[in-house]
């Protein structure tokens, strides 16, 4: 469909500034305007509000680099106005540093607050230290993107990152250098072209004149995103710092208003997911589940969701405290992420995670933990169900005799939360998996996800782990490799001359090669063996339907490495490898979309694994 909307022409609207309260000490955009004592820039601990009314600040150059196609699909704009200025200012937030930018039809900006967990500490007060929120975008009516229709907002918030500091900036600059605005926008649209949930990155632009200290003076950015929501655990876990029962209950309404609510009726999308599974049974208490429960859910199911597909493709975010986790379940903050080239359980694109915190092995369970501080945020909503039209609790009238029945609903509401995880995350995780070899979902019992886990998938990882072959070429050898002939089946030739070249030989093994063969080929056995039962089960599904989940190319950290450099080399005047990135990781699972140009380049990046151990496995650090 061909979109002909300018971005500098359609309506924009507020609903998060409407729904919830500003910081007092700037309760109006008047005020915010007038900005005495620099008041909308300079960070300061909120005692209330939701939000700060705040500007982009003004820099002295803006030179916009590029904006992404399947973002401006998603948007429903015209491809075309990008090489307009009047697109160019709104993306950049140029447009902000003109007075009359109200007159024009644009919002006044706002920087939202929250606090967070913070590798298991509390944190206090972090909010939008370098974002300003914009304005909402109705969603086109014909969406060509190809994510789980999770959420059903009809429409984006579209923010700024790296605009300057808010009253949120801490002891920071409110900056984003162009290293990791380029990271971020490459993999938020990597993430969505693959088909894992996440925020979008719609635009980039270079500020040629400004200058940020990080690990040495870097020259900085702005990246444009888009999301449904922008509202992190983190969120939630703001109110609970401050003790404002209201704050939390306005904010659990405006998110079930606006997200979890369809015609007036609010939408159980986790119920319908696990369909087969009566997690309530055995459950005295909680029966009757009220909006705040549901809501609570809802957002446990998105985040299992998200988590396991993560795991499949070896994505790690690197840095999964609560205000990087969202209520949706969206990738979302992406510092020293990376897509792991190896399958390594310990392994964290985090250099300094040295607790493994966030590494591969204990992301399921660091999500799990932070749902569970989400439940404690809410667990005077989840626990006093029977309360909630009581106007003492209503108005935070709070009787100590309400105390046990609250904790003790509470309670039970978290333990059958965490429940739902893990039977979600297990179902979509074998599933994913399942998708990536080619196998039917109809193989996999739905009262039992983890079976297929065990006898499949689990000895497939042992053997990866062993092999070290390259984690995603894995996938791509297998799905070109003939498993159901029998005349032309044989497990041992396909380890040896098949999969071995693919592992790596070279690579040191503390394992035997030919122990290594017996397991490929057992393995392979059970593979075949679940080909065979896929077809019979159901003969409508092509082993080679797995070529839509397995990516022809990845972002990965030494190509990310390289664009950054080209591009600061260049100093932002030679777009080429960027906008070759680019195209490679917005269409990952089409070649005939990657463009003419650069094809030697293109040829290395899709080497995979091949580029030997120094490409492999990279970490990076939190600087941003
Ligand atoms: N350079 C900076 N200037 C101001 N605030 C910052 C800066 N870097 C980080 N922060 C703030 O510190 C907190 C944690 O930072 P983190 O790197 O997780 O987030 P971020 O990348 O800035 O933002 P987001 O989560 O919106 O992508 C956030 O509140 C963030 O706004």
């Amino acid at each position: 469909m061909v979109h002909t909307t300018k971005l500098w022409e359609v309506p924009k609207q507020l609903t998060f500034t409407r729904k919830l309260d500003p910081d007092f000490r700037i309760p109006s955009q008047d005020i915010a305007a007038k900005n005495e004592d620099n008041i909308i820039h300079k960070p300061r601990v909120l005692i209330s509000g939701s939000f700060s009314w705040s500007l982009p600040e003004v820099r002295k150059e803006y030179r916009y680099l590029t904006s992404n196609d399947n973002a401006l699909e998603s948007l429903g704009l015209d491809p075309e106005q990008v090489a307009d200025p009047r697109y160019q200012k709104v993306v950049s937030g140029e447009v902000y540093a003109e007075s009359d930018f109200e007159d024009k039809g644009y919002p006044f900006p706002y920087a939202q607050a929250y606090a967070g967990w913070q590798f298991g500490q509390f944190a206090g007060q972090l909010g939008d230290g370098r974002v300003v929120n914009l304005f909402e975008l109705e969603k086109p009516t014909n969406q060509g993107v190809r994510v789980p229709a999770l959420a059903n907002r009809n429409k984006y918030e579209v923010q700024l990152k790296g605009s300057g500091m808010t009253p949120f900036s801490r002891f920071a600059d409110g900056k984003a250098v162009l290293r990791s605005s380029i990271r971020e926008y490459i993999i938020s649209e990597h993430l969505n072209a693959i088909g894992i949930p996440s925020t979008r990155a719609l635009s980039l632009t270079y500020l040629p004149q400004t200058y940020a200290q990080r690990h040495a003076a870097e020259k900085c950015a702005i990246v444009s995103r888009f999301a449904e929501l922008w509202i992190r655990l983190g969120s939630f876990d703001l109110y609970r710092w401050r003790g404002d029962r209201d704050g939390i209950r306005k904010l659990a309404d405006y998110v079930i208003d606006e997200l979890f609510t369809i015609d007036g009726k609010q939408f159980q999308h986790w119920k319908e997911i696990l369909e087969k599974k009566d997690f309530l049974k055995d459950s005295s208490g909680i029966n009757e589940l009220t909006k705040y429960d549901n809501f609570y859910y809802e957002t446990i199911v998105r985040n299992a969701t998200t988590t396991a597909i993560w795991q499949c493709y070896g994505f790690l975010n690197g840095v999964l405290n609560t205000d990087n986790t969202s209520i949706l379940g969206l990738s979302l903050d992406f510092g020293p992420f990376s897509i792991m080239d190896k399958y390594d359980p310990n392994y964290t694109p985090n250099s300094e995670d040295h607790q493994l915190r966030y590494g591969y092995k204990n992301t399921p369970t660091s999500i799990w933990w932070n749902l569970t501080r989400l439940g404690e945020d809410l667990a005077e909503l989840i626990g006093g169900a029977r309360l909630l039209d009581d106007e003492d609790f209503i108005k935070g009238n709070f009787k100590e005799e309400w105390e046990d029945e609250i904790i003790s609903r509470a309670t039970t509401v978290i333990e059958v939360g965490g429940e739902i995880y893990k039977y979600t995350f297990t179902k979509k995780y074998v599933e994913t998996f399942f998708s990536r070899l080619g196998l039917s979902h109809k193989l996999i019992d739905e009262s039992d996800p983890d079976k297929a886990n065990s006898e499949l998938i689990a000895p497939m990882l042992d053997m990866l782990y062993k092999v070290q072959c390259d984690f995603n070429k894995f996938f791509l050898v297998l799905q070109e490799t003939e498993i159901e002939d029998e005349s032309r089946f044989n497990a041992t030739d396909i380890a040896e001359t098949i999969l071995l070249p693919v592992f790596n030989e070279d690579a040191p093994s503390r394992y035997d090669k030919n122990d290594l063969i017996e397991e490929i080929t057992s393995w392979l056995g059970i593979f075949r063996r679940y080909v065979k039962e896929s077809r019979n089960i159901d003969p409508t599904h092509s082993r080679t339907e797995s070529k839509l989940y397995n990516p022809l190319f990845l972002p990965r950290n030494w190509i990310l490495d390289q664009v950054i450099k080209h591009t600061e080399d260049s100093a932002g005047q030679d777009l080429t490898y960027l906008k070759k990135l680019e195209k490679m990781s917005s269409n990952p699972y089409d070649r005939s979309k990657w463009g003419t140009d650069l094809k030697e380049l293109e040829d290395r990046w899709i080497l995979q694994g091949d580029m030997g151990e120094d490409y492999a496995m990279l970490q990076c650090s939190c600087s941003s």
